[in-house]
């Protein structure tokens, strides 16, 4: 293993990304005022393809216009692969006042797009004597994207956030659904009369996270496209975040809320972390590496485990 320290993802509440068009202005206010920790402002998919004009321009208005309160702002530009991206950003940065924090960059499938983005980026922001730098995310969404994960995670400085687009990632890869998230109809095992429905998309999850980790980049679950299915949200988010992800997408405002309480340690969590913590600082005291909390073994490494939780709940606000 390495002797260098994992380094630390940005120290800022991630819990939950809340998604909306470019195109809808009338959105922008209930956006800033709903609980969500980060704000999406799109001009991808879901803006039509006539639209985009006057999406980037209700978006750089309302930079200037709009209240976010403590949000970390960001907008999501088009693809590389399409006419819109190079506007996006040109327009963006020197249009849009210095509330915006971070650009997404969908459809990512290796280091070069960050670093052609990243070249745009760092020109106008010089030209325009733009001194808060941008900070990226990106969404891994295709075949080329996982494959490349590692590298995109290390592709630069700006780096601060990875997604899994889940639909489009289904789509690239040949799965064969159109649900967006979730179990799916045809992905089961039986066992003695038993059906069971497994998570095709633990690989991508975890290959993100381990990624992210190594570079120190958030790791974030994208859409869950049934949002009048609370309880299957739930059950994918506790999934995700078991596996490391630091928080959600929410495509509909009512999963804003979902995706607070899942990625907010429980009190009940935080007690039993620091429950573990003056355990072990108890142990050490007496010299000893490890001992047992509730009749189940601890040591050095579940003091790391207990401090995750710790973190997350302090970053939320709730230590
Ligand atoms: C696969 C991907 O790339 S996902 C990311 C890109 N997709 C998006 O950004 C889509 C974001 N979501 C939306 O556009 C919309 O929520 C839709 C299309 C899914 C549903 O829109 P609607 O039919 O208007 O939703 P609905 O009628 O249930 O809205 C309920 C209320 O929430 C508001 N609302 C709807 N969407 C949002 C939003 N994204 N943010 C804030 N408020 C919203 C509505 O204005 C309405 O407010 P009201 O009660 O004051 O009238
Ligand atoms: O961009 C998101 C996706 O699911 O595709
Ligand atoms: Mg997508």
């Amino acid at each position: 293993m390495s002797f260098r320290k994992q380094p630390p993802a940005p120290a800022r509440p991630n819990r939950c990304q809340l998604f909306g068009p470019g195109s809808r202005p009338e959105l922008f206010e209930k956006m800033a005022a709903s609980a969500a920790d980060v704000i999406n402002l799109d001009l991808e998919d879901s803006v039509a393809p006539g639209d985009k004009d006057k999406a980037r321009a209700n978006i750089i208005a309302a930079t200037h216009d709009v209240d976010w309160g403590n949000k970390y702002l960001s907008v999501r530009i088009n693809g590389l692969d399409t006419p819109y991206w190079y506007r996006d950003v040109i327009e963006l940065l020197e249009g849009a006042s210095d509330r915006l924090d971070q650009i997404m960059i969908p459809m990512v499938g290796c280091a070069a797009d960050i670093y052609a983005v990243d070249a745009l980026v760092t020109a106008v922001e010089r030209a325009k004597g733009r001194d808060k730098k941008i900070t990226f995310e990106v969404i891994i969404e295709t075949a080329a994207g996982i494959a490349h994960v590692e590298e995109i995670a290390a592709a630069s400085p700006r780096m601060q956030g990875m997604s899994l687009g889940y639909a489009d990632f289904a789509a690239s890869m040949g799965m064969a659904t159109t649900g967006i998230g979730g179990t799916q109809e045809n992905y089961y095992m039986t066992h003695n009369g038993q059906t069971d429905y497994p998570d095709p998309w633990h690989y991508a999850v975890s290959a993100i996270v381990a990624a992210c980790r190594t570079h120190g980049v958030l790791p974030v679950d994208g859409p869950f496209g049934d949002f009048s299915d609370d309880d299957a949200y739930l059950a994918h988010s506790h999934r995700v975040a078991t596996l490391g992800m630091v928080g959600k997408w929410a495509i509909h405002p009512k999963q804003v809320a979902l995706a607070n309480q899942v990625f907010t340690p429980t009190p009940e969590a935080v007690a039993n972390a620091r429950e573990i913590l003056a355990a072990m600082e108890e142990a050490q005291k007496n010299g000893l590496g490890a001992t047992t909390y509730k009749g189940k073994l601890i040591d050095i490494a579940s003091m790391k485990q207990a401090e995750v939780i710790v973190r997350m709940a302090e970053l939320a606000g709730a230590g």
